[in-house]
């Protein structure tokens, strides 16, 4: 199976729920979405996956795209993958990909909890093939005021139901900009959905900083709260240590 991949490393989770856990992120290449604030997304496919040689060295060694799960497998356990809690898929946007997951996922073994699946939450059918072979799923709901993207409640809410089978959370990117009514369509959207899943707020990162007062930023919390048992507020925190 040919994998296309943008990097793999060893960080620490700097988002969400399992902020601070030790990962293993592998970066698969492309996304279906295209979101204004994104600090990720590639346009051409990279003729190379970087991998860091030591976690935090900002030194490379470069492979050859596609690669095969094998190599996958291996760059793992030269990264000890058994000191991990999990294997974060990610990318640009994994389930792109879900024909490789199929294969990928069951390869990817030897980390403490398995596998940590970070999705833009938009491709329900998608993730139907591989929900039984993630262990947890991360999922944006992208809001048009920060994002730029026209609405995708509904996609949202048909993903939602599906990744509640598996422990999950939503996290929402807001921007000093954000309306009031965004974070109430996204808290009810979970209230009415799946309940008891937790709901991420993420201020917007640009260049290091955060796109959103604190004043507007407990606002946002103070109208999910009046919906929802549990919104946390957590920051890219990996981006304030400098990290991958
Ligand atoms: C790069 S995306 C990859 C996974 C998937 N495509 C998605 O959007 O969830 C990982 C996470 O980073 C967030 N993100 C990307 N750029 C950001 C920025 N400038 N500030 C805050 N969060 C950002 C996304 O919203 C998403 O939650
Ligand atoms: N440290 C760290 N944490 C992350 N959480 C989500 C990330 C992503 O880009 O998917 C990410 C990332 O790129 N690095
Ligand atoms: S869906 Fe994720 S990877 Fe794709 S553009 Fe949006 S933030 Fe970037
Ligand atoms: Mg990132």
């Amino acid at each position: 199976m040919a994998v296309p991949v943008t990097e793999i490393f060893s960080s620490v989770q700097g988002e969400g729920l399992l902020v601070g856990r030790r990962q293993i992120f592998i970066r698969l290449y492309g996304c279906n979405l295209r979101c204004s604030y994104c600090d990720t997304v590639l346009t051409e496919e990279p003729a190379f996956c970087r991998v860091e040689t030591a976690p935090g060295c900002g030194i490379f060694e470069y492979l050859p795209n596609p690669l095969g799960i094998e190599e996958i497998v291996k760059v793992l356990e030269g990264l000890a993958v058994g000191l991990h809690h999990s294997i974060s898929l990610t990318g640009g946007e994994p389930l792109l990909h879900s024909n490789i997951i199929r294969e990928l996922a069951p390869a990817l073994r030897g980390s403490r909890r398995g596998i940590y699946l970070e999705t833009n939450g938009t491709l329900p059918d998608e993730l139907s093939r591989v929900i039984d072979l993630v262990d947890m799923v991360a999922m944006d709901f992208k809001l048009p005021s920060v994002s730029g993207l026209p609405p995708l409640w509904s996609k949202h809410g048909r993903f939602l139901e599906i990744a509640a089978t598996k422990e999950t959370y939503v996290k929402v990117v807001v921007a000093e900009q954000t309306p009031s009514r965004e974070i109430e369509m996204a808290a009810g959207l979970i209230k009415s959905t799946a309940p008891g899943v937790p709901l991420v707020i993420q201020p917007l990162t640009t260049k290091g900083a955060m796109g959103i007062s604190p004043a507007r930023l407990s606002l946002l919390q103070r109208q999910a709260l009046k919906v929802l048992d549990d919104v946390r507020v957590i920051p890219q925190t990996h981006k304030l240590m400098g990290m991958l």
